[in-house]
């Protein structure tokens, strides 16, 4: 039984409509309902619902410390559930470590790097995201994975190098490439565009545009829309770790969707708003 309406969503007046009860709970990417999220004496998330279909790609926004890390760490089982419930693919991350289904899911952490301190090749790390279940053996045809995981991220001609040589966005295509190494159906990416160069940016608008092509759907957290805005087709906004817009991807105002942007401050950005995305104000 579950919990919740099956793809139930939504919080507030500003939802995209959309009636996700039809559709069979396996077949639901992400449903989310009234989760809430305290740590130690802080209340991160609170009262948060919204659910991202099959084949959508859903940009998470908001202010720093708005909690957009800390609800994809919910989702993953990073960090733990106190209010509410989650589902990914019709599997109820609430209730239990190991309730994620890992073999249908790619995470891509924020900041990290791939391999710091350890000598590998990037083809060695990107393998290691087949490995599950507590096992270590590689599964068959794991290298030619590997290799066309690299190849997706425009870095199959550096497989054999060491990732301690790679700029930083090249760490992050490494990691991205792990997390599509086992060829997910969800692909979740947390701050990807974060202290990259340009090329690399442009390289994982290009891979992310192909894998929604193949019908991969995404939940991007982003601070700045960036050369992911073309792909974003709708967008969920936290503030104070609620949900306050969920639909149309909104318009940053002049200046702000540009890397030299500092995002932290607080600004009204209602002179810039687009018609369709009524009363918002958005820190981007
Ligand atoms: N383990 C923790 N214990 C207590 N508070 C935490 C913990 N982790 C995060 N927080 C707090 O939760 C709030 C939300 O953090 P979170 O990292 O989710 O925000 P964010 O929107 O992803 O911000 P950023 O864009 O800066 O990464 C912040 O105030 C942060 O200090």
């Amino acid at each position: 039984m579950t919990r919740h309406r099956d793809g139930a969503a939504v919080a507030g007046p500003q939802t995209d409509g959309a009636r996700p009860d039809a559709v069979p709970p396996d077949d639901v990417p992400v449903a989310v309902a009234e989760l809430g999220v305290t740590l130690g004496t802080s209340t991160i998330l609170r009262g948060v619902s919204f659910t991202v279909r099959r084949g959508e790609i859903v940009a998470l926004l908001g202010a720093n410390g708005s909690g957009k890390s800390t609800l994809v760490k919910s989702l993953v089982g990073i960090v733990p559930i106190t209010r509410g419930h989650a589902q990914l693919f019709g599997r109820d991350v609430t209730a239990r470590h190991g309730a994620v289904p890992w073999d249908r899911i790619g995470y891509v952490p924020q900041r990290v790097t791939s391999g710091a301190g350890v000598p590998a090749t990037a083809l060695e790390v990107v393998v290691s995201g087949l490995i599950g279940n507590r096992r270590l053996r590689l599964p068959r045809g794991a290298r030619q994975r590997a290799l066309a995981a690299l190849d997706q991220v425009g870095l199959a001609d550096r497989a054999d190098d060491s990732v301690q040589v790679f700029s930083g966005g090249q760490h992050q295509r490494v990691l991205i490439a792990r997390a599509l190494v086992r060829d997910p159906d969800l692909l979740i990416l947390d701050e990807p565009l974060a202290g990259i160069d340009k090329r690399s940016k442009d390289a994982l608008a290009a891979t992310l545009e192909a894998l929604h092509g193949r019908g991969t759907t995404i939940l991007v957290v982003l601070h700045e829309l960036g050369e992911l805005g073309p792909l974003l087709e709708r967008a969920i906004v936290l503030r104070h770790g609620r949900v306050v817009h969920d639909g149309a991807r909104p318009t940053p105002a002049a200046g702000h969707d540009t890397p030299e942007h500092d995002h932290v401050h607080p600004h009204a950005d209602a002179g810039h708003r687009p018609a369709h995305v009524p009363n918002l104000r958005v820190e981007l």
